[in-house]
């Protein structure tokens, strides 16, 4: 297993984190391969392909230039990426962009996916693709070029010859060729360049060796206009690389091979990382929260399970071992926390279970890590130490998130924050990383704000820090908001990050604190800890609610008024959570692509 966290961890799970509970829905739209999620003849898996080699085309590797670096994004209309594939991809695309998943680096994600979905081999995909700020350099091969100027072009992608051949098979074993795009080569809507569109498999070879391919860039009007372009690469070696490639395992290996050459091409100066790998145990969203009174934290998130190859139905329950502030353990009551299976999820090739949890934890002792086992039925049992690491978890900064608020329509946000009183000395600093859209562009541009934290209300062993402003660019909900304790970029820098702007509430609840300010001393979670001040009970009230009346007088008018107040932020609650759940930015953006989907 990797170790946790990795800065691949977002990666991770939007490429194999897919399905049902949790899932993230990255192949929605191109599994199954059949899906013509765009429209009749348009098998969105062959248009992620296409997009990943169209990308990565016009580098130079040997100079370090360009790669699959995302500049397709600014080429669109450069007369080199005919067809609306590219658009709607990268449309789709752009609603997972973040901070820790590069428009790039989800082109190869898709990669991955499409190809796997059809059939085809599992592309190991390395993390950590930087995008291009602006178009790169032309040079994508083209059907009308000759055999010589294809080979120059593919050895300055840092292809052999032999590569070539192999690389083209590979990415022409799906879809085909369009009317609307190459009207002078097909005429109806599309005309597969093999018999089986929506199938990663070796008919493309071995149709065009057995003579009976229908392949428009090998066959028919494209002959005579010089645009034969599959057939002068097939038989550029005398079809040696593509008989080798009738041996269907073969095929499927080279592809494998080249097609993670293909993805693997970068600029100089992008290191990516190991090949991401699902986790057995992930920590999925967890979160601490400080609870009303300030006495205690609720822990809140799931553990993930890989249960490919463990049967569910053998796991009797999980228990997450938990180590208190200063790594010991005093937890208050007990260390441990047992779940029992909530959901299951699904990747391409493998299952998930998701084991909820949802604990407090005493303020005073607080969590600095936990460990994992998992019993099984048969009475033995599994124990997850995160490589002899622990999984580590921070109580000194949380975002308060039903004290924080985004009114999604208008970017309106309220930022609440607890910072352990250790830290209070520390600048506390607000980021959030927005989405603008972008005038003809299909990606939104990816910005960043922060801002420092005003210091509020001591609440016990924390104090309260907010922060308000209005999140620009008319796509609020897809920000991510960071709160940071310390010089950002420091080392002792902590930060509660990546935290998801749609999962806020659209009005922020008052928070009721403790009476007594309390200082924190580290490594004495064991000795009660020194009251430095004593204040009255600290209320913060929430700045998008009605101050509260205090008026004693008429104090069952006072109790309506707060059944009636309560009633109504719940209803506000409601009706932003199902905004969210139908008009969240992924879903927005599924709901688009997926118009005219036939199920
Ligand atoms: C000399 C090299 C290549 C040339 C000249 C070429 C040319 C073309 C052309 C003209 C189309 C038809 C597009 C349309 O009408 O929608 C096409 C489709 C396609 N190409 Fe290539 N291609 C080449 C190499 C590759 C490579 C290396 C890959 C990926 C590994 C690839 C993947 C695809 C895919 C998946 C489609 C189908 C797209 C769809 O159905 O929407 N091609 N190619």
């Amino acid at each position: 297993d990797p170790t946790w966290p990795s800065s691949t961890d977002e990666l991770e799970e939007i490429m194999y984190q897919l399905k049902a509970f949790r899932g993230r829905r990255f192949s929605d739209t191109v599994d199954p391969c059949t899906n013509e999620a765009s429209g009749p003849g348009r098998q969105n898996a062959a248009e992620w392909l296409r997009l990943g080699f169209h990308d990565m085309a016009t580098a130079n590797a040997a100079a370090g230039i360009g790669g699959l670096d995302g500049s397709i994004q600014y080429m669109l209309d450069n007369g080199e990426n005919l067809g609306p594939g590219f658009n709607t991809t990268l449309r789709f695309l752009a609603g997972y962009h973040s901070s820790r998943a590069s428009i790039s680096d989800l082109i190869a994600l898709g990669v991955y996916v499409s190809v796997r979905s059809c059939g085809g081999p599992v592309i190991p995909v390395r993390g950590g693709r930087v995008d291009a700020l602006g178009p790169g350099d032309t040079g994508v091969p083209q059907p009308e070029h000759d055999i010589a100027l294809f080979r120059q072009q593919f050895a300055r992608m840092g292809f052999t010859p032999e590569e070539m051949i192999q690389v083209t098979a590979c990415g022409h074993t799906l879809g085909g060729v369009h009317s609307n795009e190459f009207p002078e080569l097909v005429s109806g809507t599309e005309v597969g360049s093999d018999s089986t569109v929506a199938l990663f498999d070796n008919k493309v070879v071995t149709e065009y060796l057995e003579s009976n391919t229908s392949n428009p860039l090998v066959v028919g009007p494209a002959v005579a206009l010089g645009k034969d372009s599959d057939r002068r690469i097939f038989d550029s070696d005398g079809n040696l690389t593509v008989t080798a490639m009738m041996d269907p395992p073969t095929f499927q290996a080279v592809c494998q091979k080249v097609l993670q050459k293909m993805i693997e091409v970068v600029p100089a100066g992008v290191v990516l990382s190991d090949p991401i790998l699902p986790y057995t145990v992930k920590p999925v969203g967890m979160q601490l929260t400080l609870a009303q009174g300030a006495g205690s934290i609720l822990l809140t998130g799931n553990i993930r399970v890989r249960t490919t190859h463990l049967p569910r139905s053998e796991i009797q329950n999980l228990v997450l071992t938990y180590k208190d502030r200063d790594g010991g353990d005093k937890c208050g009551h007990s260390c441990t926390i047992t779940s029992t299976l909530l959901g299951g999820g699904r990747g391409l090739d493998d299952t998930f279970s998701f084991f909820p949890i949802e604990a407090s934890v005493s303020a005073r002792t607080g969590i600095s890590s936990f460990i994992i086992t998992i019993n099984l039925k048969n009475g033995s049992n599994l124990h997850f130490t995160n490589n002899g690491q622990s999984f580590p978890l921070q109580d000194a900064v949380m975002l308060m998130r039903p004290q924080s608020c985004l009114m999604q329509h208008t970017g309106v946000f309220s930022a609440t924050a607890a910072i352990r009183n250790d830290r209070g000395d520390l600048p506390t600093t607000l980021l959030v990383s927005y989405k603008a859209p972008r005038l003809g562009l299909p990606v939104p541009g990816l910005h960043n704000m922060t801002m420092s934290m005003r210091k509020g209300p001591c609440v016990g062993l924390y104090t309260l820090y907010s922060a308000n402003w209005t999140i620009p660019g008319g796509i609020s909900f897809a920000s991510r908001i960071d709160i940071i304790s310390g010089e950002m970029g420091s080392n002792d820098a902590v930060a509660d990050d990546f935290n998801d702007a749609a999962e806020l509430p659209g009005s922020c609840a008052p928070f009721q604190g403790s009476s007594r300010c309390e200082e924190v001393i580290l490594g004495t979670t064991a000795n009660p800890t020194t009251t430095v001040s004593s204040t009255d009970v600290a209320t913060v009230s929430s700045p998008s609610l009605p101050e509260p009346i205090h008026n004693n007088a008429q104090s069952s008018a006072e109790g309506e008024l707060r059944l009636g107040k309560a009633f109504s932020s719940f209803f506000q609650y409601l009706t932003n959570y199902i905004a969210n759940f139908f008009f969240g930015y992924d879903r927005w953006q599924l709901v688009n692509h997926q118009l005219g989907r036939v199920t």
